[in-house]
């Protein structure tokens, strides 16, 4: 772009300056003789070019250009003259002692208005028109992918790792398989599901299996596209998509990184860009409201930071639906390995599960990634299989070249593992706690490592002994981290918010310590109102009261670990092996009958 405009302003300026300029007379002389090919005039200027070649007045040589100025008491019969003589006159203005800037300024602007009207065409045709508007790297228009007959349908067999992500997608696939039989009952499908997980745990994959088993239309869309476009046109973008995936429903409509636009207002948004974010947002949301519930058009939208979304997006009728999408633990990855591997001849040295146990830490992406990079490695070396080598290489390559650790290094899985473990063993212990349904290290979002536990039926009413348990449960992770290995990491940021909310509620509101006594100690938003407000003298109390009620329920968790030492160290072993564990596992690892089922009747 720079080169061409410095050819084209030198060219202008350059081109002028040369001709000499002669009379009035002389170049009356030239147009009687007939000699005069063209001439140029601005106002009573003159520049032309002669036929043939004259000597030059003002020094050496020879001219064929010219300037002269015309008289002002020339009259019309010059035109006459003129044309008598069959002189080609074009009439233009002139680029005549004009300063360099203003030259440049000048030969600027049919560049400007050219670019401007690319852009603008550039645009309207990526925008509206379906043709090729690549040229500012946007894409065009989402097409349909529908079931093709020279492409492999993505079906949920190519999913792997991820069971229960699938059976949270069946109904959804039967939805679309049989819309008339929902539509008879008169029920209402889901409309919009969120996928969130980190980058490269299969979601657009997943949402483009579900398309797959249902056979119908995938339209794809990322949202980022929506806002890169000029005002007013990512809205417009929207409706289009909308218009023609209900032309053809039913079908899916996959919108990738839905946090770009969906992101809760005012959190951090730059201020342009803004509206147009909001705009098409809302457009996302007006066409999800028009939906009539039977359409049969689903909206599946990806997100990895679904911590940040605009609570208008999962609203009932939206994306009220969300799904979480995790890494795989180490039975996952191996089915995963195994999928990418399908086509790709094995040497006998190949150990699927041993690699599955070497990437912990890897997404569905890492491994495919692993799996290409082994087979480039074998093609390469003139081999006709891939071996355990290329596998091993391959890992350390993709290793070195991500950007974030791939692999958890074993140290932090270690301690992840006793965490959880420690939660899940007070959880198991406690009398009267909500039973462990699950423990994983495989991180999501931000916690490294979860421990599920929910009741068996919903309860209402909490007794004091249940919530110190929670207590203990909550500050388990802790305490089996100081038990064994007698530090603390950063990693108890969430327990600590959980104990502290408990606690609080013990001491401020259900009356369960006796120095604060029967009171609603903390007044609520709308007591503030009437200018209700604890004491500060009150505060004092049941700041020392919560720190009590904690510090006791801490001793008793380092107490039962180390007095359950065995336990918990069967636990984190089974974890780091596995990574996760199901409810009946947990407890035949642990040693410990379900005590759930007495405590739940009382
Ligand atoms: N669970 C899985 N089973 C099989 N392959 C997987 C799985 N997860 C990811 N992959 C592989 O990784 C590729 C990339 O995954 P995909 O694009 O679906 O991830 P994503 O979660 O949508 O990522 P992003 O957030 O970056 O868009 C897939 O095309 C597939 O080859
Ligand atoms: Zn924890």
């Amino acid at each position: 772009m720079i080169v061409f405009l410095l050819a084209y302003f030198g060219l202008n300026y350059l081109g002028q300056g040369n001709e000499p300029t002669i009379s009035y007379t002389e170049f009356s002389r030239e147009v009687g003789a007939g000699n005069v090919a063209t001439i140029y005039s601005k106002g009573d200027a003159i520049q032309g070019q002669l036929k043939s070649p004259r000597a030059n007045p003002e020094g050496g040589g020879t001219y064929s250009k010219f300037r002269t100025q015309r008289p002002a008491f020339a009259t019309d019969k010059l035109w006459q003259e003129l044309s008598s003589h069959g002189v080609t006159v074009t009439a233009r203005p002139v680029v005549q002692e004009r300063s360099f800037l203003s030259n440049l300024l000048i030969s600027l602007i049919p560049i400007v208005i050219l670019a401007a009207v690319w852009i603008f065409f550039a645009r309207r045709i990526g925008a509206g028109l379906g043709g090729a508007g690549g040229m500012f790297g946007r894409k065009p228009p989402p097409k349909p992918v529908g079931p093709r007959p020279d492409s492999k349908r993505t079906t949920f067999a190519d999913v792997a790792g991820i069971d229960e992500v699938k059976g949270e997608l069946d109904d959804v696939v039967d939805f679309l398989e049989h819309p008339d039989a929902y539509r008879r009952m008169g029920a209402k499908l889901p409309r919009g599901v969120l996928l969130a997980g980190q980058p490269g745990t299969g979601k657009t994959l997943l949402a483009r299996a579900v398309a797959g088993e249902a056979g119908v239309p995938f339209f794809s869309a990322s949202a980022s596209e929506f806002i890169e476009m000029i005002v007013g046109v990512g809205a417009s973008r929207v409706r289009e998509l909308f218009a023609e995936a209900r032309k053809v429903a039913p079908s899916i409509i996959f919108i990738d990184e839905i946090d770009t636009i969906g992101r809760a207002r005012g959190s951090g948004a730059s201020m342009s860009g803004h509206d147009e974010r909001e705009q098409t947002l809302n457009q996302i949301l007006t066409e999800m409201d028009g939906f009539s519930g039977s359409e049969g058009v689903i909206v599946i939208a990806a997100t990895n930071r679904a911590d940040i979304l605009d609570p208008a997006l999962t609203r009932p009728g939206r994306f009220d639906r969300v799904v979480n999408v995790a890494p795989p633990d180490r039975g996952g990855r191996e089915a995963i390995l195994r999928i990418h591997t399908r086509d790709i001849p094995l040497a006998p040295d190949v150990d699927l599960p041993q690699m599955a146990r070497v990437t912990p830490g890897m997404t569905g992406a890492d491994l495919a990634n692993l799996a290409n990079e082994a087979a480039l490695l074998a093609v390469k070396r003139k081999q006709d299989q891939v071996t355990a080598g290329d596998l091993s290489e391959a890992l350390e390559k993709v290793q070195l070249g991500a950007e974030r650790t791939l692999v958890m290094p074993e140290e932090d899985r270690r301690r992840t593992a006793y965490h959880e473990s420690g939660h899940a063993l007070l959880g198991m212990l406690q009398p009267g706690a909500d039973p462990v349904r699950k423990i994983t290290i495989v991180p999501r979002g931000r916690a490294l490592g979860v421990t599920m536990s929910t009741p068996e039926v919903e309860r209402y009413a909490h007794s004091e002994e249940y919530l110190r348990g929670r207590i203990i449960g909550a500050l388990g992770g802790m305490a089996a981290e100081d038990v064994v290995y007698g530090v603390v990491t950063t990693g108890a940021e969430n327990d600590l918010e959980q104990v502290t909310n408990i606690a609080r509620g013990m001491v401020a509101r259900w009356g369960m310590s006796e120095r604060v006594g029967r009171l609603s100690a903390l007044p609520s938003d709308a007591q503030q109102a009437y200018g209700l407000a604890a004491a500060p003298h009150t505060l004092d109390v049941i700041d020392g009261e919560m720190r009590r009620i904690v510090d006791e329920c801490y001793e008793e968790a380092l107490h039962k670990l180390r007095e359950h030492r065995g336990r918990l160290d069967a636990l984190a072993g089974a974890l780091l092996e596995s990574e996760t564990l199901e409810e009946a596992e947990a407890y035949r690892i642990a040693g410990i009958p379900r005590l759930a089922k007495e405590s739940e009747t009382a």
